[in-house]
């Protein structure tokens, strides 16, 4: 590789690129994370790779993303330009991939805010309690359902916070609605967030060719998003115009502009309106895929089960269940809740940061306007960070002292990094949190069996995409 003239820095490794392509004919478009794992193991933690125009650097380690993505946050805090999410499916201002300016640093401390905070959390308190006792009431009824019901716990929670939406079946019409939004977003996700955002001829040809299969999915899908937006936004208006709104996010922010007799112009609308549905979309699917992987977990590793119930049984006995102040009395739980996050993380990629200048790391030079990509899943199969990183195993949190287990909670892993860290990550722990404690306390998870009552084993496969969910 050749040195940087003024710095005197060189690119860092990366594999062969290939004339005009780059690397892009390497990078699948499903499983980039398990490439990216790769080329970290052979080229180490800071990879280059470029697609046609487009720059990478791929971090593979929590040391390089937290010195550059956090303590060098000022220059790693903007993203690239999400050509399909906003321009394509028009789903903005949206606050993930907005960039580094004024407007993101308005949507951020209005979500920060809502769910954010520990007051906020302690406020969702009751929510949590009554949805948290429906998940155990549906498991009761019909367990064998639980991925529909793990599957509402969190979309109650966010539609109830964002909307004031209380929902009591998964059929739902607002889960239907933007939980097929979501799916439909996602499994784009993969291949067509990609080719889109690097071949913006491409993006062109989507939009003009009708009859072109990939075209009509994504004007089906920007379809879905549209009325995602737009249908729970009017109904909290309608119910605040009737006196029958619940509290929410929306309502609160909406009767902010009626109490400054502000009357709100449409782009004040359109904000409120793609925030709140952003509050759903990035909340729902990151837990529920969190909590299916703890599901998982379980059925494989009975053991880790039994040991956690007992846990439970000596500190809280059978007579009520789990609540938040009992979470520093059960420290196994905690270290299965961190294995789960570490084992399966929801997203395997952290959404790309963009570098603002170009920049010196440890003698390699990162161009300005690189895609920071945090290779999450890389980070928690560093064998540097966790020993035999494929095996399940919670009580290698036990075994670490409190400055290591600390260094290593995979939590400064799953929920990304410096500015752009994820704002409601105390929410999504703890409402992971509390659904796993009610569970353990309640129920017995085991494996199914088939009719001559040998146990199933389950596989264990995920749904490719951005976020990880199971098949
Ligand atoms: C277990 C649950 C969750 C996981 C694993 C998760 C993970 C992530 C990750 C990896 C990012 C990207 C961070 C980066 O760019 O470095 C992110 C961003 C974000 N998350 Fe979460 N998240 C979860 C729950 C939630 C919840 C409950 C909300 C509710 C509002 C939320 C809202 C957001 C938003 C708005 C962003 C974009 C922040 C920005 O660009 O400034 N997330 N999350």
């Amino acid at each position: 590789a050749s040195t940087h003239p003024r710095l005197g820095a060189r690119p860092p490794p990366g594999p062969t690129p290939i004339p005009v392509l780059g690397n892009l004919h390497q990078v699948p478009a499903e499983g980039q994370h398990i490439v990216f794992t790769d080329w970290g193991k052979k080229y180490g933690p800071v990879v280059y790779a470029q697609c046609l125009s487009v720059k990478m650097v791929i971090l593979n380690t929590l040391q390089a993303a937290d010195d550059l993505l956090d303590k060098r946050g000022a220059i790693y805090s903007d993203r690239p330009h999400f050509g399909l999410i906003t321009d394509v499916l028009d789903w903005k201002p949206n606050l993930p991939f907005l960039p580094y300016n004024d407007q993101w640093r308005k949507h951020r401390r209005l979500c920060q805010n809502a769910v954010g905070t520990t007051q906020s959390l302690a406020g969702f308190r009751p929510l949590h309690r009554v949805e948290s006792l429906k998940l155990l009431m549906e498991l009761m009824q019909t367990p064998e359902d639980f991925m529909l019901h793990i599957k509402r716990y969190p979309a109650a929670l966010m539609l109830e916070i964002a909307y004031g939406h209380s929902v009591t079946s998964i059929d739902d019409e607002l889960v239907v609605l933007t939980d097929e939004a979501v799916c439909e977003i996602t499994s784009l996700g993969g291949l067509a967030s990609t080719l889109i955002d690097f071949f913006p001829a491409v993006r062109r040809v989507l939009t003009w060719l009708p009859s072109f299969s990939v075209s009509r999915r994504v004007e089906k899908v920007r379809g879905l998003v549209q009325a995602m937006m737009n249908i729970p936004y009017e109904k909290v208006k309608q119910e605040m115009a009737s006196g029958s709104a619940r509290p929410s996010f929306l309502k609160t922010m909406l009767e902010e502009h009626t109490q400054a007799q502000d009357d709100m112009t449409p782009e004040q609308e359109r904000e409120l309106m793609c925030l709140s549905s952003i509050m759903y979309s990035a909340g729902a699917d990151t837990t529920g895929a969190a909590m299916l992987t703890f599901m998982l977990a379980m059925t494989l590793h009975p053991e880790v089960f039994r040991k956690a119930q007992a846990e439970i049984d000596r500190v809280i006995g059978s007579s009520r269940l789990p609540d938040w102040d009992d979470r520093a009395s059960l420290p196994y739980l905690e270290c299965v809740l961190k294995e789960v996050y570490r084992w399966n993380p929801p997203g395997s990629l952290a959404v790309p940061h963009r570098a603002m200048t170009e920049d010196t790391y440890n003698t390699l030079h990162i161009p300005h306007g690189s895609m920071m990509i945090a290779n999450l899943w890389g980070m928690t199969r560093d064998t540097n960070m966790y020993r035999d990183p494929d095996t399940f195993f919670p009580e290698r949190f036990e075994q670490m002292d409190k400055v290591e287990a600390e260094l290593k909670d995979p939590r400064k892993i799953i929920f990304g990094f410096g500015r752009r860290v994820c704002p409601g990550r105390l929410l999504g722990d703890a409402s992971v949190w509390l659904a796993m404690a009610s569970i353990i306390s309640v129920f017995d998870i085991a494996k199914a069996r088939d009719k001559d009552g040998i146990e199933i084993s389950p596989e264990v496969a995920f749904v490719p995409g951005s976020i990880r969910r199971e098949t």
